[in-house]
């Protein structure tokens, strides 16, 4: 799983931690972007945020690999502490907004569930990557956008 970000400080339930910084991509980069880290064996950060806008469907790719904060070291976890929100000021383009669901104790990982604005995988051809949250809630697989 490699790298976390974890707190130094408790943190209350409803407590804003830290945008998920990085570049807005087109999706035709961010699926070269994928293919590349994967033959590179680099870690892949880009976050494909799905939404509804107006009652339009909305796809938004943001990549921290080389732009980006300590947002980018949040792991997945299907029993997170955290959740990552699309929030947006005069702007069209979401900035996204992590914020603590519950309380955290000092040293404890910060973890969002990287499937809550995500589509389903309904494609099986997709590698599907292996979840190691180790909650008792684990669904067994990282939640992935079936782009
Ligand atoms: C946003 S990064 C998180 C930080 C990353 N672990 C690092 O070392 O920089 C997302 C990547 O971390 C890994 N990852 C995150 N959560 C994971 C989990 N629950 N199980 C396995 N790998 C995970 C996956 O490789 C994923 O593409």
């Amino acid at each position: 799983m490699g790298l976390g970000l974890f707190t130094e400080k408790f943190i209350t339930a409803g407590t804003f931690i830290c945008e998920y910084a990085g570049e807005i991509i087109t999706k035709t980069q961010a699926l070269y972007r994928q293919k590349l880290n994967k033959i590179q064996g680099n870690m892949n950060y880009i976050f494909c945020l799905n939404e509804f806008v107006d009652g339009r469907a909305n796809t938004n790719f943001i990549d921290p690999s080389h732009f980006g904060n300590i947002g980018r070291y949040i792991n997945h976890s299907c029993d997170p502490n955290s959740e990552i929100m699309p929030v947006r000021v005069d702007c069209p383009i979401p900035k996204l907004a992590i914020f603590s669901c519950i309380d955290i104790s000092p040293d404890e990982e910060i973890t969002f569930n990287y499937g809550l604005n995500s589509m389903s995988i309904t494609d099986e051809t997709i590698e599907r990557v292996p979840c190691l949250c180790q909650s008792a809630k684990c669904k067994g697989f990282i939640p992935l956008d079936s782009y």
